[in-house]
């Protein structure tokens, strides 16, 4: 059974769609911690709820991103921790925490990437993005992540149709209904060790 540490900045809607199916025991792994850089996020009542450690690392108690997430570092170091998953986290990670935790951290993010994505583009803003631009589909993206934003290996995607009266709320709401379910889909994968990498694409087993 695999140690997984979440990092969250919001509601956490993706951790709840995670501690569900662990606690169905759909997932082979179980989470040992949750990180917010937010205090107000909600993810971590939801972890507190389910039991689950659920620390807020303030940001401004640091120099720079790196000595925050060697901060987060030494708190995964202390759990064993295998596996790191970005459940709406939006802090961009250092080198040196992507070096430590190399094809070992999941991201999901709310479009077709390589579309909509990058810095500059998470939450809603993404969602205004396909509405500017007029897509007639969207979707969300489970990928690896690398030293880049958004660009390391995409682990599973899902189309969305976009409907003409659709507005950024029902975007937002449908592309979500299916990021809580590409991401399990992808823990329940990485836990079963059945996710292949090979150079930027990946195969499943
Ligand atoms: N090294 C990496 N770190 C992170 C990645 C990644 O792919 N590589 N993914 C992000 C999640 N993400 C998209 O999925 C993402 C998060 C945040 C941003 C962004 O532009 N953030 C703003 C600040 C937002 C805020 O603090 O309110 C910024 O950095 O200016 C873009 C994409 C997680 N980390
Ligand atoms: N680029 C990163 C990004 O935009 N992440 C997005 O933040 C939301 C978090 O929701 P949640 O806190 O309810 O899981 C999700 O839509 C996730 O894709």
């Amino acid at each position: 059974m695999l140690n997984i540490g979440v990092l969250i900045s919001g509601g956490g809607t993706n951790l709840q769609a995670l501690i569900d199916q662990i606690n169905k025991g759909n997932i082979n792994g179980k989470i040992r911690l949750i990180v917010s850089n937010k205090e107000d996020a909600y993810g971590l009542v939801r972890g507190r709820l389910a039991g689950i450690e659920s620390i807020y690392i303030d940001p401004k108690g640091f120099i720079d991103s790196k000595e925050y997430d060697l901060k987060i570092m030494e708190e995964f170091k202390k759990k064993d921790i295998d596996l790191v998953v970005l459940a709406g986290y939006l802090k961009i990670l250092s080198k040196e925490f992507i070096k430590n935790f190399e094809n070992r951290i999941i991201n999901i993010h709310p479009s077709l990437i390589p579309s909509f994505c990058g810095k500059g583009y998470y939450g809603k803003k993404v969602h205004q993005g396909v509405l500017d631009y007029g897509c007639k589909y969207t979707g969300a993206t489970v990928h690896f992540v690398d030293e880049g934003t958004d660009t390391g290996p995409i682990i599973l995607q899902e189309i969305v149709k976009v409907e003409e009266d659709d507005t950024l709320d029902s975007i937002s709401d449908k592309v979500l209904a299916i990021e809580h379910e590409i991401l399990v889909k992808a823990v329940k994968l990485f836990c079963e060790d059945k996710i292949i990498i090979e150079g930027r694409k990946t195969k499943i087993k």
